[in-house]
C-alpha cells in the first residue's frame, strides 16, 4: 500500500525574504520547491500539500484597505481574505505542480480544495493576537499604521531582515469541515492541496451552523491536525533551515538529526525553539506523533531527497 504524506510548505517556498512577492517570483519559488516533491511522487507517496500565506493574506488586507480609502470598496472580514489567499496560492501551486509533473512525465491528478478549520470561538487568541501577517515596517512605519488603523504590531528578528509586523488572532485549530474528502482524494492517488494559510477559520454556533472567525490559523498546527486525521504515515515541514538546531545561532549551536517524543517536548519546555517560528512547527510535529504518526520531519525542500539532512521526530529513537 502506498505511503501517506503530508507537506507543509513554509512561506520561504512561496516568497523569498528579499523579495517583493511579484507573481512571477512566486511561480518560480513554487516551481523550484515542487521539483523537490518529484522525489517523494516517483517513491509512490500518496500526497497533500499545505502552505503558509502570511505575507499575502497580509497583502490581502492592505489591498482591501486602500480599495476602501481609494474607491469606497467594501472591506472583506478575515475569514474571506484567508479564503482569498488560500484560493490564489493553491491554484498556483497547483498550476505550477501540473506542469512540473508533464516535465517528469508522472501521470498524477491534482486538485486543490478551499478548507475551512474549525476552532473554539472563545479561544483565549481572539483577545491576544500573535500571528505575524504581511511584510516587515520599520519602527515609526508600524507605530504611524497602529495609531492610523488600530493595527498591532510585534517585533520580528529574522535572518533575512528584522523590524515589525502586523499580528492577528491565531486561534489553535479543532477540526477541518471537508476532512473526509480530502481523504477519500488522497487515497485514490490524487495530490491534494488542503488547508493552505492554516485553512479559513470558522466556528459552529450553539445552532450547529457555520460560522466566521476573524483570524489566521497556523499553517504547521493545521497541517498537523490534518495529518492526523487522514492518518498519514509521515509529516514534513519545509522550511529555510536544513535541521533544527539546539542552542540556535550560539556558538555551541549543536544540529538535532534524529528526536524522539520525549526528548523534543523537554527542549521546547527549555525555550530552545524560536517562539512564533520554530516552537509552533516542532509542537505541530508532537501532535502528529502523539496522534499516531510515525515519522514528522522538519527540513529545507532542497535537502528532502537527500536523508542525511532534516530533523526526523519520532516516538521512540529507532535502534
Ligand atoms: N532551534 C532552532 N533551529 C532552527 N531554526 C530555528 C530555531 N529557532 C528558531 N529558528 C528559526 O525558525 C525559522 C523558520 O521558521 P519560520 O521563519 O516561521 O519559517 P517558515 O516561514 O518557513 O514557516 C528559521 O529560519 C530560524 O531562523
Ligand atoms: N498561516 C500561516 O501559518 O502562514 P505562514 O506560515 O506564511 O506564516
Amino acid at each position: 500500500m502506498s505511503k501517506l504524506a503530508v507537506v507543509a510548505l513554509g512561506g520561504n517556498a512561496l516568497l523569498r525574504g528579499n523579495q517583493v512577492g511579484t507573481i512571477d517570483e512566486q511561480e518560480q519559488n513554487t516551481t523550484d520547491t515542487l521539483e523537490n516533491l518529484v522525489y517523494l511522487i516517483k517513491e509512490g507517496y500518496n500526497l497533500v500539500i499545505s502552505h503558509g500565506n502570511g505575507p499575502q493574506v497580509g497583502n490581502i488586507l492592505m489591498r482591501n484597505d486602500a480599495g476602501e480609502q481609494l474607491y469606497g470598496i467594501p472591506q472583506m472580514p478575515l475569514d474571506i481574505c484567508v479564503a482569498d489567499s488560500q484560493g490564489g496560492i493553491g491554484y498556483m501551486i497547483e498550476r505550477m505542480l501540473r506542469n512540473v509533473l508533464r516535465k517528469h512525465g508522472i501521470d498524477r491528478e491534482v486538485c486543490c480544495l478551499v478548507t475551512p478549520v474549525i476552532v473554539d470561538h472563545d479561544d483565549p487568541a481572539f483577545t491576544n493576537p500573535t500571528k505575524r501577517v504581511g511584510r516587515i515596517y520599520d519602527k515609526a512605519q508600524a507605530d504611524a499604521l497602529a495609531a492610523e488603523k488600530g493595527w498591532i504590531f510585534k517585533e520580528e528578528v529574522k535572518d533575512t531582515g528584522s523590524g515589525w509586523r502586523r499580528v492577528v488572532p491565531s486561534p489553535k485549530p479543532k477540526g477541518i469541515l471537508n476532512i473526509k474528502v480530502i481523504d477519500q482524494l488522497v487515497r485514490q492517488g490524487i495530490i491534494v492541496i488542503a488547508s493552505g494559510g492554516g485553512g479559513v477559520p470558522v466556528y459552529i454556533d450553539e445552532e450547529k451552523n457555520v460560522r466566521p472567525a476573524e483570524a489566521v490559523i497556523d499553517k504547521d498546527l493545521a497541517s498537523a491536525l490534518m495529518a492526523a486525521e487522514i492518518k498519514a504515515d509521515e509529516f514534513y515541514i519545509l522550511t529555510d533551515v536544513p535541521f533544527v538546531y539546539l542552542n540556535y545561532k550560539k556558538p555551541n549551536e549543536q544540529k538535532l538529526e534524529f528526536l524522539n517524543y520525549a526528548d523534543t517536548m523537554k527542549y521546547l519546555e527549555q525555550g530552545m525553539f524560536g517562539e512564533g517560528n520554530m516552537a509552533p512547527k516542532i509542537k505541530a510535529c508532537l501532535d502528529f506523533i502523539k496522534r499516531g504518526g510515525k515519522m514528522s520531519v522538519i527540513t529545507e525542500a532542497t535537502k528532502l531527497e537527500d536523508m542525511s539532512y532534516g530533523t526526523k521526530i519520532t516516538m521512540e529513537y529507532e535502534d
